[in-house]
C-alpha cells in the first residue's frame, strides 16, 4: 500500500479518533530535509504522508526503528519545524510553527526532550528556569507567592524545594528531567509531546520518570504524544500505538493488540527485535531510587 493509499485509509471511516474528537488531528504530514525546496526533489525525505490524531487525555505512543521519522513528527507538532506539506490541527484549530502560533496554542502544546541535560541551561538556576517559562507565558504565573507555588510545583515532580536554588549543570540526569517535566507543566499544556523523554536514563531512573509522567497524565488530564524506540517503555503507558517505518506509519491500532497480535510485519519485526517485552519493562518496585533532592 502506497503512503497515499494509507492516507486515504486512515482520512475515511476507519479513522480511531473522529475529527470533532480529536485534540490533535495531523493530516498528511510531508517533511523534506535539505534538497531544493518541497516538491522539487532532492534532501531526505524523512516523513511522507503521516496522518495521526490524539484525543483529550489519550496518550498516543509513536515506535519505530532509529531515522523513521518519529523525532521529525513531534518537532512538527511542537512547532519546531514547519511541515513540507500536510495539515496540523489542535482543537479544530490550524496548528502553525511555534513562532506563528497565538500564545495560548504555544503553550497548549510542550516537549520533553531526550538529554535532559542539554534541553536546560546548566548555568540557570531551576527557580530561574520556572520564572522564565512564566515570564513568557504570563497567564500561567502564579498570582501569589511565587516561592510557595515553584516549591509546590517541584514537590509535584518528586523534588524536594532545596533544588530551586540548584543549577540544573549541577543536577542528576533523572532530576534534571524532572525539571524539564516541570518546566513544561508550569504553563499548564493540554497536550505534552514526550521524545525519548526516558531512553538517556539509567533503567531504575526510566521506571521513575515513566511513573511519574503517569501520574501528571491523569492528575493533570494531558495527553500525550509519546515517542520511544522502546516498545517496553511504550506498552506501560501509551492507549494506542502507531507504528513508523521509512516515514510512514505502517500500523495503528489500541497497545494491546498492536503490541500482542501485529498485522505489519514490520512491527513483527520489532517486537521480535526486543529481545524480551517483560524484560525491557523498567520499573519491577525494587530499584534504588535515585536521590531526589
Ligand atoms: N536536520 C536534519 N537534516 C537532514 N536530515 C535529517 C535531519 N533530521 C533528521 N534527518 C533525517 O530524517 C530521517 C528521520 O529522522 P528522525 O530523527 O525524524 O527519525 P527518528 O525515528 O526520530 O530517529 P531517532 O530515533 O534516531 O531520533 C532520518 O533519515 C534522518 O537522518
Amino acid at each position: 500500500m502506497s503512503a497515499r493509499e494509507r492516507e486515504g485509509e486512515l482520512l475515511g471511516e476507519e479513522r480511531a479518533v473522529p475529527p470533532e474528537r480529536a485534540l490533535l488531528d495531523v493530516r498528511g504530514l510531508r517533511v523534506r530535509y535539505g534538497g531544493r525546496g518541497w516538491g522539487r526533489g532532492g534532501g531526505q525525505l524523512a516523513v511522507d504522508g503521516v496522518s495521526l490524531s490524539v484525543a483529550p487525555e489519550e496518550t498516543l505512543g509513536l515506535v519505530g526503528e532509529s531515522g523513521s521519522g518519529k523525532t521529525t513528527v513531534a518537532r512538527c507538532v511542537a512547532g519546531l519545524l514547519g511541515p513540507g506539506a500536510g495539515t496540523l490541527t489542535f482543537d479544530g484549530r490550524p496548528l502553525g510553527r511555534a513562532g506563528r502560533r497565538p500564545p495560548e496554542m504555544r503553550r497548549a502544546v510542550q516537549m520533553v526532550f531526550q538529554d535532559p541535560r542539554s534541553s536546560l541551561n546548566p548555568r540557570m538556576t531551576v527557580a530561574s528556569v520556572i520564572a522564565e517559562v512564566w515570564s513568557t507565558h504570563p497567564v500561567t504565573a502564579p498570582e501569589g507567592d511565587r516561592t510557595e507555588a515553584l516549591h509546590r510545583l517541584l514537590a509535584d515532580m518528586g523534588l524536594d524545594p532545596e533544588v530551586a536554588s540548584r543549577r540544573a549543570g549541577d543536577l542528576s540526569g533523572g532530576q534534571c528531567q524532572r525539571v524539564s517535566i516541570a518546566r513544561a507543566l508550569a504553563v499548564r499544556p493540554r497536550l505534552l509531546v514526550c521524545d525519548e523523554a526516558v531512553s538517556a536514563l539509567d533503567v531504575s531512573v526510566q521506571a521513575q520518570i515513566l511513573r511519574l509522567l503517569v501520574d501528571l497524565r491523569a492528575r493533570h488530564r494531558l495527553a500525550m504524544l509519546f515517542i520511544s524506540h522502546d516498545l517496553g517503555v511504550v506498552h506501560q503507558i501509551a492507549d494506542r500505538v502507531a507504528v513508523m517505518r521509512r516515514g510512514v506509519i505502517v500500523e495503528e491500532g489500541p497497545t494491546g493488540e498492536v503490541l500482542t497480535a501485529p498485522r505489519d510485519p514490520y512491527t513483527r519485526a520489532l517486537l521480535d527485535a526486543a529481545l524480551d517485552l517483560d524484560d525491557s519493562v523498567p520499573g519491577d518496585g525494587t530499584a534504588d531510587d535515585e536521590a531526589v533532592v
